[in-house]
């Protein structure tokens, strides 16, 4: 699903401040894999999951995904395989408008699966159902602005927004850092219930131990650009959580 081919990316080349934040990474992804990445501040995280969602590009080395060379392509383009969730609920969605305009949007944008926009009462009921697939009573409040709800509901709802369109891959860069601990709990869960049922292939970047435990099907740990520990399913079930926490003692 996504080769990455001994990638590197360094910043401010040649100055005083340059920081080789990729340092030669190679991985595969399998379909249908969720990839969780820890790791220590400054270790190259976010740029892995940037130079994937092309925000950024590689100096040298290779990005493909199903089989596309991707690694010049912009984001907006990568857009027609890639969604991508952040920290801020914020960042997602349309504070002004309501939740029902902002499916309207999306799906306006990605041609959204299971959604026929032409007739409102049709499209306002399936946005219902999805919406109600959450489990948070939102539903009912489809025709309340964004801009009201909790940041929980927001990220839930940019989530299954995201989801929605014909995209087979998610990123999620520590989408609940900004959450008390229950939202972030209900908006794992989600996440992990999306990528289930839309069969995604999935990274999520946390600084959750706990997360990094209980979710995923493969748990990566990056240091100074690198890969410094990758393991499979068997493996990260092996685990005890209690390991985790000494990774980084
Ligand atoms: N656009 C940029 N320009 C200059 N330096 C950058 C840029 N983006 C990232 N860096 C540097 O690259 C290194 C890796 O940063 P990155 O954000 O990938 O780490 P991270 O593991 O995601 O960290 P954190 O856990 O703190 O979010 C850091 O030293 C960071 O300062």
């Amino acid at each position: 699903m996504i080769a990455i081919n001994d990638i590197h990316k360094t910043f401010n080349k040649g100055k005083a401040n340059q920081v080789n934040a990729v340092n030669g990474i190679s991985l595969h992804i399998a379909e249908e894999e969720f990839l969780v990445i820890v790791g220590s501040n400054g270790s190259g995280k976010t740029t892995l999951l940037n130079l994937v969602a092309g925000s950024v590009f590689p100096d040298t080395g290779s990005i493909s995904i199903d089989e596309n060379n991707v690694s010049k392509l912009p984001d907006y383009h990568r857009s027609q395989w890639i969604a991508r969730v952040f920290q801020n609920p914020v960042s997602g969605t349309a504070s002004d408008l309501s939740i029902l305009d902002n499916f309207r949007l999306a799906a306006i944008r990605t041609k959204a699966k299971g959604l026929s926009i032409g007739i409102n009462d049709k499209f306002k009921q399936q946005v219902k159902e999805k919406i109600a697939t959450l489990g948070m009573g939102l539903e009912n409040k489809v025709e309340q602005s964004m801009g009201t709800l909790s940041g929980g509901q927001r990220q839930a709802l940019t989530l299954l927004m995201s989801v929605m369109d014909s995209c087979k891959v998610l990123l999620l860069d520590e989408p609940t850092a900004a959450l008390d601990p229950r939202s972030a709990e209900v908006v794992m869960r989600t996440a992990d219930k999306l990528i289930t049922d839309f069969k995604l292939t999935a990274i999520l970047i946390t600084h959750n131990l706990k997360d990094a435990y209980n979710y995923g099907t493969r748990i990566m740990q990056m240091s100074e650009g690198l890969v410094l520990r990758d393991l499979n399913n068997k493996q990260k079930s092996d685990l005890k959580q209690n390991d985790l926490f000494d990774w980084f003692g």
